[in-house]
C-alpha cells in the first residue's frame, strides 16, 4: 500500500494544467487563474498629483534663513480632485489645492493645510517644506509596461483593484476546471425525501459539490446510481466524457456492491493505486483515462463512502490535483502549518491519520483542538465547523497535549 506521500506524487505527476483561455470582466475575475501576464498602459498615478488638503508651490519660490521664516505667496487659482488646472503657476503663486488634485505646471511641492496661514487671496507659509513634499509623482507607483500581474495566480480582492487601476477590463483567465460527481450506493437519498428503513441521505453529494465550487472549479452532477455493476459504468462513462475530473463516492471497497474499480477496468482506465495508507480514506482509487480526441487524461477519483473520509481524500489530494488542473503555479499543495496540539492525540499507527478540529492563532501561535467527540469516518456530525485536519504520521502515532504538531487547513 501507498504512503500518502507517495500517493500524493503519483497524483500531482498525473495532472495537466488547463491550456484553454477566456476573457471575463473584472468582477467575474474573482477566484480565477490568470492566463497571460497582465502589463499595464499607462503610468500610475498617470500624473503628478496632491497626496494632502494645502498649497501647490514651487520649492524654488521659498527663501530665507530658517526653515521656520515664514513666506507670502499669492493663491491664483484652486484645484479640487477630477479637474485639469487651467494655468500655470509663475513665480511667487500657489494655488489651492486638495487630495488627489492634479498639480498645476510650475508647482512641484505641496504645503499641507496646517502649515499655512490665509489671509484673503494671500497664503503665509509658516514651515518650508521639502523640496518635492506630499506630491504623488507620475509613474512613481507603477510605470507603464512593466510587469504587474504573473500568469498562472489565483486572483483575489486586491487584484482586481490592480486591475481596474490599470484598465484591464478584460481579464485573460483559465477555463475553470469541470468536475463531474458520481454517488454511488442503493442506500442514498436527497434530503428532501423521508428515510426509509435502511436508507441514508447523500450528504457526499453537498459537501464535494461545496468543495469543488470552494476551489474555483465547475461541479457537474451526474445521478446517483445503486450498486450495480452495469448502472456504475454507464455513469462514470458519462461523467468521464464531460468532465475534466470524475470524483466518485461509495463502492471502492472490498464489499460484494463495490463496483467502482470494476467499471474502471471495463472503461479502459490505468489505476495507479487503490488504497492509501491513511486514516480516515484508505480505500482510495485513483486512475487516469486517455482519449482520443482529448488533450490530456482525464482525472479519477474513487473516493471512500464514508462521509468524513469522502472529504478527508478530496482535502489531501482531489484539492491539489484541482489547483494544478486549474493552472495555478504556486501554492498547489496541501497547506501545512505547526501547531500547539491543545489535547493529546493518539492514532493505532500504521496509517497516517487525520484528526479534525479547529485551528486558531493565539498569542504568537497556532493551536489546534480536535472536534469534541468520537472521531470515526461514519460521523460526520462533530465535521461541523472545523477548519483543520491535524496529522499524526506514521513515525509520530501520539502527540501530548502542549507538543507542537502539524496541521492541514481546510
Ligand atoms: N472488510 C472490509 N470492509 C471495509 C473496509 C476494509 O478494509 N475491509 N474498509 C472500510 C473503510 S476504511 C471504508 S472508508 C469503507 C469504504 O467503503 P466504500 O468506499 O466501498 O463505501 P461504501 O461501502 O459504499 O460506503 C461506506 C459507508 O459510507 C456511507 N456512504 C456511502 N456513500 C455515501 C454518501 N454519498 N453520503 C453519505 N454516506 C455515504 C455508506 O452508507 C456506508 O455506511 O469501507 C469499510 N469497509
Ligand atoms: O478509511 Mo475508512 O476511510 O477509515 O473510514
Amino acid at each position: 500500500m501507498l504512503t500518502v506521500a507517495q500517493a500524493f506524487d503519483r497524483v500531482i505527476r498525473e495532472v495537466h494544467p488547463l491550456r484553454d483561455q477566456e476573457q471575463v470582466s473584472i468582477p467575474a475575475a474573482l477566484g480565477r487563474i490568470l492566463a497571460s501576464a497582465v502589463r499595464g498602459s499607462a503610468d500610475v498615478p498617470a500624473w503628478d498629483n496632491s497626496a494632502m488638503d494645502g498649497y501647490a508651490i514651487a520649492a524654488a519660490d521659498l527663501h530665507g534663513e530658517s526653515d521656520t521664516t515664514p513666506q507670502l505667496l499669492q493663491v491664483v487659482m484652486e484645484i479640487p480632485a477630477g479637474v485639469a488646472p487651467d494655468r500655470s503657476l509663475a513665480s511667487g503663486q500657489a494655488a489651492r489645492i486638495f487630495t488627489g488634485a492634479m498639480l498645476p505646471q510650475g508647482a512641484d511641492t505641496i504645503v499641507m493645510q496646517e502649515d499655512t496661514q490665509r489671509t484673503g487671496n494671500q497664503v503665509q507659509i509658516l514651515r518650508r517644506p521639502q523640496p518635492g513634499a506630499f506630491v504623488r509623482r507620475r509613474g512613481s507607483y507603477y510605470q507603464a509596461g512593466s510587469p504587474l500581474l504573473e500568469a498562472g495566480i489565483k486572483l483575489g480582492p486586491a487584484d482586481l483593484a490592480v486591475l481596474a487601476t490599470v484598465q484591464c477590463c478584460d481579464v485573460p483567465v483559465l477555463r475553470q476546471p469541470r468536475v463531474a460527481l458520481v454517488s454511488t450506493g442503493n442506500e442514498l437519498v436527497a434530503p428532501e425525501q423521508p428515510l426509509q428503513p435502511g436508507q441514508i441521505v447523500d450528504s457526499n453529494r453537498y459537501i464535494l459539490s461545496a468543495l469543488v465550487q470552494e476551489s474555483g472549479a465547475i461541479a457537474q452532477h451526474f445521478q446517483t446510481v445503486g450498486d450495480q455493476l452495469s448502472e456504475v459504468t454507464e455513469t462514470i462513462a458519462e461523467a468521464l466524457a464531460a468532465a475534466d475530473i470524475v470524483i466518485s463516492t461509495g463502492g471502492v471497497s472490498v464489499g460484494d456492491y463495490d463496483y467502482v474499480d470494476q467499471a474502471l477496468q471495463r472503461l479502459g482506465g490505468k489505476l495507479h493505486f487503490q488504497s492509501v495508507a491513511m486514516k480516515p480514506g484508505k480505500p482510495l482509487t485513483f486512475a487516469t483515462f486517455e482519449f482520443d480526441q482529448a488533450q490530456r487524461p482525464v482525472l479519477f477519483f474513487g473516493l471512500p463512502g464514508n462521509p468524513v473520509s469522502a472529504p478527508v481524500g478530496f482535502w489531501r489530494f482531489v484539492q491539489p490535483a484541482l489547483r494544478k488542473c486549474a493552472g495555478l503555479k504556486q501554492g498547489v499543495g496541501p497547506d501545512f502549518v505547526q501547531a500547539i496540539a491543545l489535547e493529546s492525540l493518539a492514532s493505532g499507527g500504521g496509517r497516517e491519520t487525520y484528526v479534525w478540529g479547529h485551528l486558531d492563532w493565539d498569542r504568537g501561535h497556532y493551536q489546534f483542538r480536535p472536534a469534541p467527540g468520537h472521531q470515526i469516518s461514519g460521523n460526520l456530525i462533530n465535521l461541523a465547523q472545523t477548519n483543520a485536519l491535524g496529522v499524526l504520521s506514521c513515525d509520530r502515532p501520539q502527540i501530548r497535549a502542549g507538543e507542537s504538531m502539524t496541521v492541514m487547513r481546510i
